[in-house]
Formats: structure tokens, sequence, C-alpha cells
């Protein structure tokens, strides 16, 4: 069910990363890693535990400055970019990172008006219409009082990406976004975040390494190395191409997954379409398993 990648001769890259060299100490997480995002990817970035992935990203929305290389977003420089430009530039990303992901002391409603509090001039009532427009979007109609710690796994994901696309912004970096979920809500916060982020045309960076994700959700892949091949990238492209991929590294990764195949049974169908409002029932079912 993946989308067909965009076609790069179509326009300048939204990301562009050039010989990207980090070293921590004596070691080096980060080995000349080169690539480019497209608008309307959904790059996903994966690999073993430790190959560099969570610094890659770090290094992408520049909170860690690179020890060599570059790294271009929408044409700019970012590592050499002062501090309130970086903020600027900021507010054009939506960030959906695994910790700390929601503000535990805010409510619901509360964490996803904060990014439109502080990029937006609109007023309370206005925002409040759109933290309501953007909960219903994620099948979160009815909980935006409660407190994170009311709410369950799958529900915290949900309300993380309502804030993290609260703004409509044109560029998405994702962190382990289904990272402690079960493969039904894994499924359905994959489904919502691409057919949110398809909707205001978002371009997706995706750290994971849930295969099914992968699989589901990338229009391009790269795979970082371990060992000797530490934070080089291995393999890259279509997911059609990681599936075919010669190295023996790369398909022992892929179908390194015990619990093999993402196919739904009826059920799951059920579940997660009810859960995405398409069965028409509305999006506000939030009954967790
Ligand atoms: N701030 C830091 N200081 C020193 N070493 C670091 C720092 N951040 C990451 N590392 C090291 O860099 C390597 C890559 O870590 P990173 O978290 O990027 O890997 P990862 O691929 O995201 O791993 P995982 O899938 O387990 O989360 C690890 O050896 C880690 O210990």
């Amino acid at each position: 069910m993946s989308t067909p990648p965009p076609d790069p001769a179509s326009g300048e890259p939204i990301i562009e990363v050039d010989s990207l060299v980090r070293y921590f100490g004596r070691q080096k997480v980060l080995d000349g890693i080169s690539f480019k995002v497209f608008a309307g990817d959904t790059f996903v970035i994966m690999g073993g535990s430790g190959c560099g992935k969570s610094t890659l990203l770090r290094h992408l929305i520049g909170t860690e400055k690179p020890t060599s290389g570059s790294i271009k977003i929408f044409g700019q420089n970012i590592c050499s970019m002062h501090p309130d430009e970086m903020h600027r530039l900021r507010g054009r990303y939506g960030m959906l990172f695994q910790s700390g992901a929601l503000l535990q002391s805010l409510t619901v409603a509360e964490n996803v008006a904060l990014p439109l509090q502080e990029h937006t001039p609109l007023d309370s009532g206005l925002i409040d219409t759109v933290v309501k427009m953007k909960l219903e979007q994620v099948g979160l109609t009815g909980h935006g009082h409660k407190k994170p710690s009311e709410i369950s796994g799958g529900m915290k994901k949900r309300a993380a990406l309502a804030r993290a696309l609260a703004l409509d912004p044109p560029l998405v970096f994702s962190d382990e976004p289904t990272a402690g979920l079960d493969p039904i809500m894994t499924a359905v916060v994959d489904e919502l975040t691409q057919r949110l982020t398809q909707k205001i045309g978002a371009t997706v960076v995706v750290v994971t390494h849930d295969m099914n994700s992968v699989f589901r959700i990338g229009t391009r892949i790269i795979m970082l190395g371990t060992g000797p091949h530490q934070g080089r990238i291995i393999a890259s492209g279509t997911p059609e191409e990681i599936r075919a991929h010669p190295d023996a590294a790369v398909q022992q990764f892929i179908n390194g997954d015990p619990k093999g195949g993402g196919d739904d049974c009826a059920g799951e169908t059920l579940y997660r379409d009810t859960l995405l409002g398409l069965n028409g029932t509305g999006a506000s079912t939030s009954s967790q398993p």
C-alpha cells in the first residue's frame, strides 16, 4: 500500500544533507551521511539500535551541530544559522517525539493549543476552534479536558500528532511515533499520520525500526549501518528497492521481526476504521485494546 515516491526531478529538495559527520568524543557516530528529501516524501530512517538514527534526527531539527558537513532545510544551511533564525524555521516544523511529547501538567487540549499560542496571532476563541478540529481529526473528540496521565498510550500518540500538526506544517519530523504501541494502534497512528500529512501536503521524516511501519508509510528509505559500518548509509531507495536489496545485513534486518507481516484481520480493520472515522460512525471512538 506504499504511495509512489515523488519525482525528484520535480523540484528542489526540502532537505539536503551533505557529507555529515558527527563525533561524540572519539566515537564517530555519523560517518559521511548524504541524502535528499523531496516534497511529499515520507522519508524513513531505519537501522539497528545505536546506529545513529536519533542523532541524525537531532541534527536535522537543528538541536545538534555536526562535526563537519552541511544540512540545508528549505534551501537554508541550518549549521551556520543564528539561533533566532533557527527558532523561526522551527515554526515550520511539526515534531512528534517519543519522549516528553505532551506536557503532563496541561490538558490534552492545552497541549494541542501550545504551538498555536506560540506561533500564531489567533485569539483564544479561534484557537479553541482549531484545537477541537485537530482533536476530532485524530479521534479524540471529548477527551480534550483530560490530562495525559488519564489517557492510554495510543491516545497520547494521537494527541501528540494533533499537536505536531496544529500549525499545518510543511515539514514533520517524527521519532519512533509508534514505539510502545500494539500492532493495531501502530497501524492506526501510521494511517492517521499518513492521512493528515497528505491532507496538508507535508513532507515527513520518520525514524522507526518497526518494519511494518517502514513499508506501510515510507516512500523513500535509508538504512544506517552498525559495527564496522556505524553511521553510514548501507541501503537507500524506495520500499521495493529496499525489499529487494542484495545486502545480507539489510535482508536480515528487514526480515528479523519474529512477528512477521502486517496483514490485518477483519476485526483489526474494523477497529482501526472506527478510530479513523472511516466506517461512518465518526472519529470520536476512543476505546483502546
Ligand atoms: N549526546 C551524546 N553523547 C555521547 N554519545 C552519544 C550521544 N548521543 C548519542 N550517542 C551515542 O551515539 C550512538 C548512536 O545513538 P543514537 O541514539 O543516535 O542511536 P539510535 O540508532 O537512535 O538507537 P536506538 O534505536 O537504540 O534508539 C550510540 O552509541 C550512543 O551512545
